[in-house]
């Protein structure tokens, strides 16, 4: 049985006001989130992964130019919800959201258990013994001994850490968890743990996540499906297995050529040039100028074309023409 669409998102923009001029962290995208899926979002520092994470969940700095589009998130349209609505019904509750760096941000001086239950409290208003009692559980199930629950930040390990954080996130039991780098500033094999973790929770409570990292070899342990991020845009969303074996967009497939691999006999290879300035974003294909592929018909943005009913490449050479010729 196919499972459900949990999230849907459809031409969405988060643009920037700089004093340089508009910044456009996120412009055009689209993609969806299936129920009890993990969605891994790849690309270089700077494309706009975090952005996206944040519009999902209207975290959003004061400097916003233009926050649009469309986000269904199960049957609700939560980019029509005013402010309140979605600040009491969505945000912590139905999407919850590990920041970067969170395990940095807990509060020194709050005993962990207490920093954990604060959701349920804020959100949810429940008394403190019946939110210690879900923090219980949900220590449990992050692998964190709930003799844990009485201590400070400090006494806990980096790993240890990070899984208080994700308790955080899990323990108001939302649908979608979004979490950004969330192994990034620790060894590898509390990263190996950590991701473990993911994948039972995913397993034992349905939870979707989508997972930001720049990491292929992190992002490959989970991912149901990836979405490659470029300049503001999703250039490729494929399931892990395709997008892994047989990328389907230039950038894709440059990314993939340039992950070092063990016991590799060759230098991985590497993408020459910049991805451009946000600022300033090019007319016509934002990846012509690093692309070995390019064509006649870059010179004009490409759509994201559906190549099959999971696959989605924002390249003229998957345009539906291509095949037979198209204006190339
Ligand atoms: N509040 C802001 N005001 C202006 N520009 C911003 C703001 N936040 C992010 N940006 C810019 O938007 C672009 C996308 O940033 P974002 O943090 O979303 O990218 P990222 O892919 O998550 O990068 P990283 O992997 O380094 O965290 C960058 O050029 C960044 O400088």
């Amino acid at each position: 049985m196919v499972a459900k669409t949990l999230l849907s998102v459809e031409d969405l923009q988060l643009h920037y006001q700089t004093r340089r001029g508009i910044a456009r962290a996120v412009d055009g995208v689209h993609f969806d989130i299936r129920a009890n899926e993990a969605l891994v979002v790849l690309g270089e520092s700077g494309c706009g992964k975090s952005s996206l994470a944040k519009a999902l969940l209207r975290v959003l700095p004061r400097n916003v130019h233009r926050f649009s589009g469309r986000i269904m998130l199960g049957e609700t349209d939560i980019m029509a919800l005013g402010e309140e609505a979605f600040r009491r019904d969505v945000q912590w509750t139905r999407i919850a959201m590990v920041m970067q760096a969170a395990m940095n941000a807990l509060n020194p001086v709050v005993r962990v258990g207490e920093q954990v239950a604060e959701p349920l409290r804020v959100h949810l208003g429940w008394s403190r013994q019946r939110a210690m009692e879900r923090v219980a559980k949900t220590f449990e199930l992050v692998g964190v001994s709930t003799d844990f629950l009485q201590r400070y930040p400090f006494e806990l390990s980096g790993g240890m850490r990070q899984r208080v954080v994700l308790a955080m996130a899990l323990v108001t039991e939302p649908e979608l968890v979004i979490l950004d780098e969330p192994t990034s500033a620790l060894d590898v094999l509390t990263q190996a743990s950590i991701m473990n973790v993911l994948k039972r929770i995913k397993q034992e409570q349905g939870t979707s996540f989508m997972l930001i990292t720049h990491d292929v070899a992190t992002s490959s342990e989970i991912a149901d499906r990836v979405a490659l991020m470029y300049a503001g845009q999703i250039v490729e969303v494929a399931d892990a297995n395709e997008f892994f074996h047989e990328p389907a967009h230039p950038y894709s497939q440059m990314l993939m050529a340039s992950v070092p691999r063990l016991r590799q006999e060759e230098e991985p290879a590497h993408i020459p040039g910049q991805p451009p300035d946000l600022i300033d974003v090019p007319g016509g294909c934002r990846f012509a100028d690093r692309c070995p592929s390019r064509f006649g018909r870059c010179d004009r943005e490409p759509e994201p074309f559906r190549v099959s009913a999971r696959r989605q490449v924002r390249c003229w050479l998957h345009a539906p023409d291509a095949r037979s010729g198209g204006d190339a």
